[in-house]
Order: C-alpha cells, then sequence, then structure tokens
C-alpha cells in the first residue's frame, strides 16, 4: 500500500506515534505542516466532530486522503472534564505544563480510587474533502491521575497517567509499550485492519 495520506495534526508526540504505528504499514503519512495547512477551529462538541473538520480542512487544502486524530482525557472526578478541551483546559492551547499542574489543583486531596480517568481517541479517515462517508475509529485507555507527574517519555498528560496493567505512568512506559495499548494505537488497529479488509474486497485499489 504505498499512499500518502495528510496526517490533519500539528501535535510533535502525536505525529511520532502515527509514524511509528503506520510506517511499518507501507502508508505513508505527511503531516500536514509539510503542506502549509492552516490548522482547523475545533469547534465541535465531540471528539468525532472534531476529528472530522480536522480531515476535511487537510483534503481540502491538499486535494489528498486525510487522517485525522482529536483525543483528551476524561476524569471523573470532574464529570468527564477536561474531555474535548485537553488541550485548552488551562486556557492556552497546547501548554501541557500548565494543564497537568491544574489538573493536579483540581484533583488535590481526591482520594486514589476517585482519580479514575481514561483517553479516548478518535480518529477520521477521509479520502476527500466532501467524503460522505468518513471512517471512524474509536480507542479507549483506562487508568487514574496521579499526585504528581512521573516519567519523561510521551507527551501532554502522560506524566499524570497511572496505568494499572503496568504498574506505572503512561510518560515512564517505552514508547513502544505505549503505541501497543495506548487509546491511540487501539484507534489505529482498528483503521489499519479496515484499510487491509477494503483494499482485499477492492482486489488491490487501497483504500
Ligand atoms: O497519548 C496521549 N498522551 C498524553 N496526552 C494526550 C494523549 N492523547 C491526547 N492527549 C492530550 C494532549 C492534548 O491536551 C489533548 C489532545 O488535543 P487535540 O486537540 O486532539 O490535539 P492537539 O491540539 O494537541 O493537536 P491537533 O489537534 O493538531 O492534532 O489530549
Ligand atoms: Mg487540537
Amino acid at each position: 500500500m504505498n499512499k500518502t495520506i495528510v496526517l490533519a495534526s500539528n501535535n510533535a508526540g502525536k505525529i511520532k506515534e502515527f509514524n511509528a504505528l503506520l510506517g511499518d504499514m507501507g502508508i505513508d503519512v505527511k503531516p500536514q505542516n509539510e503542506f502549509n495547512v492552516e490548522e482547523a477551529e475545533e469547534t465541535g462538541l465531540s471528539f468525532i466532530e472534531n476529528a472530522i473538520l480536522k480531515a476535511r480542512n487537510a483534503c481540502a487544502h491538499t486535494g489528498l486522503p486525510a487522517l485525522a486524530d482529536d483525543s483528551g482525557i476524561e476524569v471523573d472526578y470532574l464529570n468527564g472534564a477536561p474531555g474535548i478541551y485537553s488541550a485548552r483546559f488551562a486556557g492556552e492551547h497546547g501548554n501541557n505544563d500548565a494543564n497537568n499542574a491544574l489538573l493536579l489543583e483540581k484533583l488535590d486531596g481526591v482520594p486514589e480510587l476517585e482519580r479514575t480517568a481514561r483517553f479516548h481517541c478518535v480518529l477520521a479517515y477521509m479520502r476527500h474533502k466532501d467524503d460522505p462517508t468518513p471512517l471512524v475509529f474509536h480507542g479507549v485507555w483506562e487508568g487514574r491521575i496521579l499526585t504528581s507527574t512521573e516519567g519523561q517519555e510521551g507527551f501532554g498528560y502522560d506524566p499524570l497517567f497511572y496505568v494499572p496493567e503496568c504498574g506505572c505512568s503512561a510518560a515512564s512506559l517505552p514508547k513502544e509499550v505505549k503505541n501497543q495499548i495506548s487509546h491511540r494505537g487501539k484507534a489505529l488497529k482498528q483503521l489499519v485492519s479496515a484499510f487491509q479488509q477494503q483494499s482485499a474486497a477492492q482486489q488491490g485499489t487501497p483504500f
């Protein structure tokens, strides 16, 4: 499958994870900044809507198929916040340190069992800007919020996200491990198997 897909993201952490996961499959993903795509406004009220807005924006600017990721963390004690507003939780878009500090502050004194949380990743793949049937996939990763940061890997909320199945924070995991079990890894596996099914059904015409 030698097909160029635009990756509709400006997040360096995500881009690295996509390259690692899709590169191996012969899928060539190029970040949208290589095409000078302007960032889409994330005006949707769900991960699904925002992922579609981002993918459509990248298709419109490049004329190429595009893959977008809208993701975030849902914290039960905060009734699901920051959710779709994860990147702008503390105000300034993408300020991970400020976002993590605010999350710790809001959970100050909350006991471990009430600190449950999960990452969501919604992927939207569109063949062109008017594609009426975007492919949408959703991956979830369960964990809880630590009381202080731990680990140097990953990005975003990873240093505060305790992964029970591994007994450490997401930022303490080697990247290969995170990519296998994370919300993004799970959603990407669904996408890859949908691509494989389509390409088999269309006798070699890839997606
Ligand atoms: O694996 C993850 N590990 C840690 N944190 C994560 C992860 N996955 C999403 N997150 C956080 C980062 C950001 O606060 C928000 C995503 O926001 P989101 O709008 O989807 O991405 P973004 O604005 O950073 O880049 P872009 O929209 O260009 O893809 O959730
Ligand atoms: Mg964003």
